[in-house]
């Protein structure tokens, strides 16, 4: 990489100046018809009423000025719309204008004598007579050859095939407030250099774009549509997150007469790490994608029980007291989550079809309308429907019609009688409204006392059954708990048939008695649900096209085989590092992510894999590297930094004074982000009271939804996927850490450090620490 002389720089900020200039111009002619635009719509809203004929007295005239209404709002609609459309290109305009772009390659295509010169920014920008790019949108088909080639020989993919050619310049540019700050020729890489600079910043609470220093690995991943399903196995801080947020903005560029940003799905790992995110795209110029956590996907689905929280289950398991109880429900979670639940449930499911449904009795104010076993027996009957849905749709329809039956024979009862007399006024007076406008008398009719009576008593009765009738709707007279406790009872008497775990029947009883209490363990939340969808019949989410799921090593083979099947239309890009899985069942075994060719069909799969580490420096990656057993070896950036340290202390009184002078030194150094990562939930709170007084602390919980500068106490599960300047592990002692399932929870504690890395141990350190050389941190033992 070469820094560039003088006459070339100066002839750069001149183009830089010229492009800048029209830049200007556009903004101008923008604003002024946006200018417009925004009078029209102050106008259109003010006038809104004036300009609308209401009058609801007669029918004709409500439906007048429905359409009088609809005309105003539509017009309004589509004002808006185009000064929402100027406004964005505004604002890109105004990116552009401080910094046009980044980088430059001049290509020389076969055939042609002279080479053209492709600059690549934010987007795209044309000459004023539209015929040439003076900046190419970095998602540009011909863009990416700056991403994927030195100079030399390149090719880039157009509809109608490739175009080949030579690079015979690549360059890079940093420009801030329209002025070249930095500029150099490149070679094999994208600048190395840049990217040092661009790494060696300090951590924001905002993730930043990556588009000037994507590296080759990266926008494979960003512009890949060969295959349905795209797996990332990266390494901790390879950029799996970035390269997915810029292929968000890719898609939505490529595909953007069909794919909006509401069609692309991204489920994240917590709250936090959403608004650490949310950023990105709006920065590219394009809409956030829809954006969910599993639980929060399942909460929204099962709104009738409730659902353990993930980190509960997490926090039981990370500070259990490892007695029988304890391993029972570890127990339970491994089989819970594994391929082979699923298949029982699916026979169970067949097996219901003859004989087994339950159904809840249905009851009117107290009285039975219809039992349980009349439902099941009714059920029985439909044998002619072959699938559980469909009969159980019949079902709810023949249901329906024995309440439409009960409402008419409801109507001499005495109870409607009472409670016709103790109808207030008011009430009285908006049921004759009501019905009046119903058009349900005939001209003064109401004056007749018996209609007046019978119309009055119709609604009293339809007024009562109305919720029972939305049950019925929702399905609410099948009973899904019911049958999920059944289900276990239904295996132990096909245990032929199946291999179940020897705890069988305490794993019963445990889900049992959760159950009676009115919730899901969270291991049991996807079952249930899918028992429940193939019951009531599957909720599928058509209008999501593309599917993202960042921290994917922590999704069981349940989970993931439920989620094909709940977004059959769905492509997907599926990104984890398994050796960053916290939760028990993705440690063991049963690994769904790096078991993908079980999962997805091999004709539709196709595999990255990431192994450099941009977010560490080679210190910290080196360091943390030696704690897994794996052959997987990480490459470190070249970006260097301080060794990092491990402290022994005597006690945790000592423990925290240490920490406290360790912290105030990283602020003294410019840190502004300082995290002090604990094991648990319950560890938090405890350093949290410790430290408060001495530090200005902020803590994370599960239900912190927003990143903010300071220093942070959080436990080390909610750390995922986030950076810090510095990170401060709490307390490694190797009675905290010491089970081969907390090893790779600890390592993803530690990868969190961009800068700088310190350990804290009172005694004898994890064997995890232990175990790595001795020459990649320095010891200070002040025992
Ligand atoms: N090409 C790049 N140019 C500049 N910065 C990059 C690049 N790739 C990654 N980074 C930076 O490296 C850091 C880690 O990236 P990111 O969080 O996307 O990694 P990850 O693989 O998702 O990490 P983890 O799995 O550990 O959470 C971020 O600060 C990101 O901005």
């Amino acid at each position: 990489m070469a820094e560039i002389n003088e006459n070339i720089r100066t002839e750069e900020q001149k183009r830089v100046d010229t492009v800048i200039e029209k830049i200007e111009k556009r903004m101008e002619k923008l604003e002024s018809k946006t200018g417009n635009l925004k009078q029209d719509i102050v106008s259109l809203r003010k006038r809104f009423w004036e300009d609308v004929t209401v009058n609801i007295d007669d029918p004709d005239d409500v439906i007048e000025t429905h359409a009088s209404l609809k005309q105003q709002a539509e017009l309004l609609g589509e004002r808006e719309r185009s000064h929402g459309q100027f406004y964005k290109q505004y604002k890109n305009l105004q990116r552009l204008k401080s910094s046009p772009y980044f980088g430059r390659i001049d290509f020389l295509e076969e055939g042609e004598k002279e080479a053209e010169q492709i600059y690549i920014g934010l987007f795209s920008l044309m000459d004023d007579d539209d015929e040439n790019f003076l900046i190419y949108d970095w998602r540009a088909p011909i863009s990416s050859m700056y991403y994927d080639y030195a100079p030399g020989p390149a090719q880039y993919e157009t509809m109608d095939g490739p175009i080949k050619g030579e690079i015979e310049l690549k360059r890079q540019y940093i420009i801030r407030d329209g002025k070249i700050k930095g500029l150099f020729d490149t070679g094999i890489t994208i600048g190395d250099e840049i990217l040092q600079t661009v790494l060696s910043d300090q951590a924001d609470t905002q993730m930043k774009n990556i588009v000037a220093t994507i590296q080759k690995e990266q926008n494979a991943i960003i512009r890949n549509n060969k295959k349905r399903y795209l797996v990332v196995q990266g390494a901790a801080g390879s950029g799996k997150t970035s390269a997915a947020m810029q292929r968000v903005a890719y898609l939505l560029y490529r595909y953007r007469e069909t794919l909006k940003a509401e069609n692309i799905l991204l489920f994240s790992p917590n709250q936090m790490f959403n608004s650490y995110v949310s950023t990105v795209l709006p920065e590219l110029g394009e809409d956030n994608m829809e954006q969910s956590t599993f639980y929060q996907y399942l909460q929204q689905r099962l709104k009738n029980i409730d659902v353990e929280n993930p980190y509960t289950q997490l926090e039981y398991i990370l500070g259990g007291k490892r007695d029988e109880s304890y391993q029972l429900r570890k127990k339970s979670i491994q089989f819970k989550v594994s391929l082979q639940y699923k298949e029982i449930i699916d026979q169970y499911v067949e097996e219901l079809l003859t004989k087994g449904i339950l159904f809840k009795n249905i009851r009117f104010r107290g009285e039975l309308i219809l039992s349980k076993n009349e439902i099941v027996d009714y059920f029985y009957s439909l044998k002619q429907i072959p699938t559980i849905p469909n009969r159980i749709s019949c079902v709810k329809e023949w249901i329906l019609d024995k309440l439409q039956e009960l409402e008419k024979n409801e109507q001499s009862k005495e109870w409607v009688e009472e409670e016709r007399e103790l109808l207030s006024k008011e009430d009285y007076l908006r049921i004759y409204r009501k019905l009046q406008k119903q058009q349900r008398f005939t001209e003064n009719t109401f004056n007749d006392f018996e209609r007046e009576e019978q119309l009055i008593g119709e609604w009293v009765v339809r007024r009562r059954i109305k919720p029972l009738r939305n049950k019925i709707i929702n399905l609410a007279f099948l009973d899904v708990v019911g049958l999920y406790k059944q289900l276990f009872t239904w295996a132990e008497a096909n245990s032929a048939l199946f291999s179940l775990p020897e705890e069988w029947q305490e794993i019963k009883r445990l889900t049992v008695e959760k159950l009676a209490t009115g919730e899901l363990f969270y291991e049991d939340a996807t079952p249930y649900l899918y028992l429940k969808d193939k019951l009531e019949g599957k909720q599928i989410h058509n209008s999501i096209r593309h599917l993202f799921i960042d921290e994917a090593q922590d999704y069981s083979p349940f989970q993931f085989s439920f989620l094909k099947e709940i977004f059959p239309n769905s492509r997907m890009t599926i990104l984890g590092d398994m050796n960053q899985s916290i939760f028990t069942h993705s440690i063991h075994d049963e690994h769904a992510f790096a078991k993908s060719e079980d999962l997805f069909p091999g004709e539709e799969l196709e595999k990255i894999v990431l192994t450099k580490s941009y977010r560490s420096t080679k210190q910290i990656v080196e360091f943390t590297e030696e704690m897994l057993t794996d052959e997987h070896k990480i490459e470190p950036f070249n970006r260097v930094g301080e060794i990092p340290t491990l402290t022994i202390s005597p006690d945790k009184s000592k423990l925290l004074d240490h920490i406290i002078e360790k912290v105030t030194d990283l602020q003294n150094k410019g840190f502004e982000t300082i995290s002090i990562i604990c094991k648990t939930a319950a560890e938090a709170n405890e350093a949290y009271d410790a430290l408060k007084e001495s530090l200005n602390l902020r803590l994370i919980r599960k239900e912190t939804s927003s990143y903010e500068k300071g220093i942070l106490i959080i436990p080390s599960y909610l750390a995922k996927g986030i950076e810090f300047d510095a990170v401060i592990i709490y307390n490694c002692a190797d009675d905290v850490y010491n089970q081969e399932d907390e090893r790779k929870l600890f390592y993803t504690a530690c990868t969190r450090a961009m800068h700088e890395l310190h350990l804290y141990s009172v005694g004898k350190p994890s064997r995890f620490v232990q175990a790595v050389d001795k020459t990649k941190y320095k010891l200070i033992d002040r025992s």
